[in-house]
């Protein structure tokens, strides 16, 4: 059997990422300090971040804590973090950058990504809406956006940059332009949207798939009781009992087995250590193709807040 435990997965500009990582949206500020320091002492030493979490001084802390405990160095860890849709005019890239440093505590990012190729008025405000209740877009071009993110390697502000939310379309068009290319595409991904298509493109490109919302985002804000929750599907339920694993334990599992990076987010202790607890059993070829056939087009984050973006990624047919 591989063991997956200690795997990274090497990017094209030859940095390395560990497979597994702490995903830290919806993590309260006074929660995700202790989520971390947990997941640290648990083996973690990937934690995926964004400045539109509004929490990333918090994790910060943890960091910090576990460096001077001795437990970690700075080396020791791989930090993403995220630009947020305010800040895509070029002019703003880089001191969006430097406050996501300042408040995580450290001078360089492993990876800095774009969180969205849709861009939103520079206003100040993270969801700038209008009086009618609608975001207000801005007209900058991703393209424009991806020319900035290159000046931050080049300062060594961040060691590798990326993209997330983007289509096939939209990394074509990034590929064109693009002096360094990007390493990472992160994307919702679960068995209800798997993402076949999206992630052989990527692969093609030498683009790297970070796999978000692996156990379905249950605690996302706009759920809806009447919405199917992954973690209680018959099939998968079923599937775990076999394997005497958990229905989250499969279903990392399952990220795993593709060679895809994954960011499960929790901040309860028992969880954070459940969802490690995944690198003793291995999913039969046969349950693997078996999980491919849940595929149901099943997006938990459409990003409905954008929709009549131009850039919007998921709005036309393309994938
Ligand atoms: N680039 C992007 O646009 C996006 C990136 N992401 C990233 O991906 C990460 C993960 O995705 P996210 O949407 O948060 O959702 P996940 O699919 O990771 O689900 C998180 C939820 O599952 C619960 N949970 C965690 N482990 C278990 C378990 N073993 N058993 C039962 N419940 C469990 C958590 O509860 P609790 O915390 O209470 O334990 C939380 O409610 C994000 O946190 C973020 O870092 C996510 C969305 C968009
Ligand atoms: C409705 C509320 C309370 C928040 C909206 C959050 C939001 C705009 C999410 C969309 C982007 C997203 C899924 C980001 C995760 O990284």
């Amino acid at each position: 059997m591989v063991n997956y435990s200690i795997s990274k997965i090497k990017f094209s500009d030859g940095q390395e990422i560990p497979i597994f990582g702490l995903g830290t949206w919806k993590s309260k500020p006074g929660e995700v300090t202790q989520a971390v320091k947990d997941a640290i002492d648990l083996g973690y030493r990937h934690i995926d971040c964004a400045y539109f979490y509004g929490n990333e001084k918090e994790v910060g802390e943890a960091i910090h804590a576990k460096i001077a405990e001795g437990i970690v160095k700075r080396e020791d860890l791989f930090l993403t973090s995220k630009l947020w849709n305010t800040f895509h005019r070029p002019d703003l890239v880089e001191g969006a950058l430097k406050e996501t440093l300042k408040n995580l505590g450290v001078d360089y990012l492993n990876l800095y990504l774009i969180h969205w190729p849709v861009g939103y008025k520079e206003d100040g405000e993270l969801m700038p809406y209008n009086e009618a209740g609608k975001i207000q877009f801005s007209n900058v071009d991703y393209v424009d956006t991806w020319k900035a993110m290159e000046l931050l390697v080049q300062k060594n502000l961040t060691k590798s940059i990326g993209l997330s939310n983007f289509n096939k379309r939209q990394i074509e068009r990034i590929l064109q332009i693009a002096t360094i290319k990007p390493v990472n595409n992160q994307i919702e991904c679960h068995p209800y949207l798997n993402q076949k298509r999206l992630i052989d493109f990527c692969k093609s490109k030498g683009i790297t798939v970070t796999a978000y919302s692996p156990l379905g985002s249950p605690d996302r804000p706009w759920a809806k009781p009447e919405d199917p929750t992954l973690m209680e599907d018959p099939k998968l339920k079923e599937l775990a009992s076999r394997y005497k694993k958990t229905p989250a334990q499969v279903l990392l599992r399952y990220q795993i087995q593709r060679n895809l990076i994954t960011i499960p987010k929790s901040v309860t202790k028992s969880r954070i250590e459940e969802n490690f607890n995944i690198f003793d059993f291995e999913l039969t070829d046969f349950d693997m193709e078996y999980i491919d056939t849940f595929d149901c087009n099943g997006r938990f984050c459409p990003n409905t807040f954008a929709l009549g973006h131009p850039h919007h990624p998921f709005e036309n047919d393309d994938y």
